[in-house]
């Protein structure tokens, strides 16, 4: 067990978030990769210990051994932390005599790549030793720990853990693939190959042991178009920081988990490891919001980081970098760069058909389209004497928003929008004055396939004047006055001719 042998006992009993980051430290710099069963137990330790409101072992330990005095080290008493390198030893050794005693290698000696039965057959042994029937959507269900000493897992859990195994019984080229709404694992000489190893979603047959293929096929969001972050072992430990969750209750969260999710997050930027891992960047820029690190880059440097790296390394193929962004924006009441960012989301959700498989991406886009942005329409209308609603970008932006839905419905065997979504949106693009609306042109789109006609420019005498908009549809020509705004023909036609069943 090279991990637990490499970890140097003097670092326990873990009594802080520094004596934690030295671990991370010590597993990261080598020589051997980072063991992520190792580290999965740890921080899972302290997590679950942490948000369950029972004492911590070493609570426990420490109260009777001062039984006599009145000092009992509370739950939330940051200078304890409830690991002792015993407990984390035994559940490692656990974790190890449980893979290595169900998984018979002898048909693979020979092979030094994982193959679809071996991925199939350790994603059965982690699948068949879980509880029979839990709440699977619980919080702290995502590590090894959770796994060793409740046999419970989450989607992510199955996952990571199938990995994990993977690592125990040596094999390097079994890694975890990533989308923004479910993992999977990629393995081979080449990391080619793909295979589900956990389940997705409510009500929905597993496709264990089956390739990703068509997911990637039917252009559904779930599989990000064949662009998910595809890790290696630090991009792991990366995914494992990204998932810890403090949360104690629906309502409150554990000050000392945020905080060392936060400084385990920074030790990954600052390592590049979460460089190509939109989601983990984004969710730094939501811990530094609440509570900023001095020196450090604010949140907002942060969520536009999230959104440069979908952009370079999975072709803008992402959406919640835009949705962390658009949050912020709209939690700051910076209502018109919110609309900005929920269209550039709303830009890269068109690329997709709409299934079944995608219910969390929807539920985000209804919410922004049916909650978020008719109260932002509402306090604007007072603010500012009501300048956004004269705003012709603002009402650009809108568009743009509500016409990416409809191309996401375009095409799809699922409908997307229904009379709940149009009331919401009649009710916000009714809010701008007709003067505004006619602000906006709507021109040639410059990807439609007839080239456009020859764009005239204005001349000089009614340069001032703003032309009425190009009929929807293409055609026209006039180049748009500069202080209005161009917007495609295929969204006019979409937004002002959907018939809303
Ligand atoms: C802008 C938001 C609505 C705020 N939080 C969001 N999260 C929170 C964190 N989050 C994540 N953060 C880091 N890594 C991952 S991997 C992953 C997943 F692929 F779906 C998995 F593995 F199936 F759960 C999810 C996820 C999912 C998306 S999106």
């Amino acid at each position: 067990m090279a991990g637990i042998h490499s970890l140097d006992k003097r670092l326990f009993p873990l009594k802080d978030i520094p004596s934690i980051i030295a671990v991370f430290k010590s597993q990261m710099e080598g020589p051997k990769e980072p063991d992520l069963a190792l580290l999965s137990i740890v921080v899972g330790g302290i997590e679950n210990t942490m948000t369950s409101g029972r004492p911590s072992l070493s609570t426990a330990i420490s109260t009777q051994k001062t039984a006599e005095t009145e000092i009992v080290i509370t739950e939330q008493n940051p200078s304890f932390f409830p690991i002792e390198f015993d407990i984390v030893e035994a559940l490692y050794e656990r974790f190890v005599a449980i893979v290595k005693g169900s998984v018979d290698l002898t048909p693979y000696v020979n092979q030094k790549y994982a193959v679809r039965e071996l991925v199939k057959k350790v994603s059965d042994v982690i699948w068949n030793s879980l509880t029979r029937s839990y709440y699977k959507d619980r919080a702290h269900l995502q590590s090894l720990y959770s796994y060793l000493t409740g046999n419970k897992l989450d989607c992510f859990g199955v996952a990571f853990a199938v990995v994990a195994a993977f690592q125990v019984l040596g094999y390097s080229d079994v890694h975890l693939a990533l989308s923004e709404d479910h993992a999977w694992v990629v393995f081979g000489e080449h990391g080619s190959e793909t295979a589900e190893v956990t389940w997705h979603g409510k009500g929905n047959e597993d496709k264990r042991g089956q390739p990703i293929g068509a997911g990637v096929a039917s252009k559904s969001w779930l599989y990000v178009n064949g662009c998910p972050v595809i890790c290696n072992r630090f991009t792991e430990v990366a995914a494992l920081v990204s998932s810890i969750n403090p949360s104690l209750s629906a309502t409150s969260e554990s000050v000392e988990v945020s905080l060392l999710q936060q400084q385990l997050l920074w030790l990954m930027y600052d390592n590049g490891y979460i460089l190509r891992y939109p989601m983990a960047i984004g969710n730094l820029g939501d811990l530094e919001e609440i509570n900023p690190t001095p020196g450090r880059s604010p949140c907002s440097i942060l969520f536009q980081e999230g959104i440069i790296s979908s952009r370079k390394y999975y072709h803008n193929m992402h959406v919640y970098p835009y949705t962390y962004q658009g949050g912020y924006f709209y939690r700051h009441y910076m209502y018109k760069e919110a609309f900005e960012s929920w269209a550039n989301a709303s830009d890269v959700i068109r690329q997709y058909n709409y299934s079944r498989d995608d219910e969390e991406i929807y539920k985000e886009l209804m919410e922004i389209a049916n909650e978020l942005i008719p109260h932002a329409m509402k306090v604007a209308s007072s603010s500012n004497n009501g300048s956004l609603l004269r705003d012709p970008e603002c009402f650009a932006h809108l568009l743009r928003f509500y016409d990416g839905l409809c191309g996401w419905e375009e095409g799809s065997q699922t409908p997307v929008l229904h009379i709940g979504w149009a009331k919401p949106l009649v009710n916000t693009i009714s809010k701008f004055d007709a003067e505004v609306r006619s602000q906006v042109a709507i021109l040639p789109d410059v990807s439609e396939k007839v080239s456009p006609p020859p764009v005239t420019p204005p001349s000089e005498a009614n340069n001032n004047e703003i032309p009425p908009p190009v009929k929807t549809g293409g055609g026209g020509g006039e180049a748009p006055h500069p202080g209005i705004v161009a917007l495609t023909a295929a969204c006019g036609e979409r937004i002002l001719n959907r018939e809303f069943l």
